[in-house]
């Protein structure tokens, strides 16, 4: 049975890390019931520390109403945690067979009819769901870090999904404030990873090679492109790079450059001296600010970003 996105109250979340514990944090702030497993033993405590640090972010961009912390309920098996969710969200490690046997394992636990959704980086659900004795309601249902405050889902379905099941994600993240790009057949790497890959690929190239430090890179990015990327996408920021003449002369113009041998999109070694360079040029760049005080800065600045652009209120939420 499933019941209509708008009339969802009860969600599962499984797998209560970075991810799992931001789904919990931001499915709690929209006012659903969370029931939420992981088999670390210090899941839980880790899991409410997390929805802790973020509710203070959550309380400035407004809760839901009747929104609380103390409706998420840890319970000691999976199969617990979802046998009355409306809605299950996957976020174990990106290990392919550990997620084809725990979507199998959701599968049976589950109501039937109920969407799973998996927040799998990069897999296609085809390849996940072939264990699945139901794979037509398995999604891709991809967030980014964190998923309390950064709006963005990419849905997407395996061979075997109904296309009722991708559609009724995409309306059910949508009514739960965030914002969604459904794809209607599985694109490799999805469409944000796919471009971040491509920008992460040429960062660790230049780091290898010496071109740029950690340091650059980032303010390359914080100080530049970023801060129009916020605003508007590269498509739409390249076309006022045409002036009057918007993206057909910026083409004009600048198009035969993309013959340039600027990019070096093979994928480098990630060898020793480039796994130290990245980490050791972090460190340097947190400059003693531990990862929570990161994570808090972060927070504030998304939060900036989205209330200086209007993008705050999204959808219903648990009404
Ligand atoms: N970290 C990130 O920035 C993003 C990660 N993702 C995806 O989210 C998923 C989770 O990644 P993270 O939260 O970063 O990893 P994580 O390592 O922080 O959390 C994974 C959690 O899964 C638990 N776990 C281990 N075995 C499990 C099992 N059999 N069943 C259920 N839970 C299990 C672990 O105890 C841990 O708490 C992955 O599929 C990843 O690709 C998606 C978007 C962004
Ligand atoms: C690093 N990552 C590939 C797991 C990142 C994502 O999947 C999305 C994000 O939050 O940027």
């Amino acid at each position: 049975m499933r019941t209509a996105p708008e009339n969802v109250r009860r969600v599962a979340c499984v797998g209560a890390g970075v991810i799992g514990g931001g789904w919990v944090a931001h499915f709690l702030a929209r006012g659903y019931d969370v029931t939420a497993w992981d088999p670390a033993p210090d899941a839980e405590r880790k899991l409410r520390r997390l929805v802790d640090a973020a509710w203070p972010a959550l309380i400035s961009l407004g809760l839901a109403e009747g929104a609380s912390a103390d409706r998420l309920t840890v319970t000691d098996t999976l199969e617990q945690a979802v046998a009355d969710a409306e809605f299950v969200q996957e976020s174990a490690p990106e290990k392919l067979d550990l997620k084809r046997d725990l979507l199998a394992r959701l599968d049976a636990a589950t109501p039937p009819g109920v969407v799973i959704a998996s927040s799998t980086s990069g897999y296609p659900m085809t390849d996940m769901q072939t264990s699945a004795a139901d794979p037509s309601r398995l999604v891709v249902g991809h967030p980014f870090n964190p998923p309390y405050l950064i709006p963005l889902v990419e849905v997407v379905g395996g061979e075997r999904t109904d296309a009722q099941a991708v559609a009724w994600a995409a309306r059910f993240y949508e009514v739960a404030g965030k914002s969604v790009i459904t794809m209607d057949k599985e694109v490799p790497g999805f469409i944000a990873n796919r471009l971040q890959e491509a920008l992460w690929r040429e960062a660790l190239h230049m780091v290898a090679s010496g071109e740029a430090t950690v340091r650059d890179i980032d303010l390359s990015i914080t100080e530049g492109p970023g801060l129009r990327w916020a605003v508007m996408g590269p498509m739409l920021t390249f076309a006022l790079a045409g002036g009057e003449g918007g993206m057909a002369h910026m083409l004009d113009h600048f198009g035969p450059s993309l013959k340039s041998p600027w990019t070096r999109l093979e994928a480098p070694e990630l060898d020793k001296e480039l796994y130290d360079a990245v980490v050791a040029g972090c460190d340097e760049a947190a400059d003693g600010r531990s990862i929570a005080d990161l994570v808090a800065e972060r927070d504030r600045g998304v939060i900036d970003v989205l209330r200086a652009t209007g993008r705050l209120d999204r959808g219903e939420g648990a009404r």
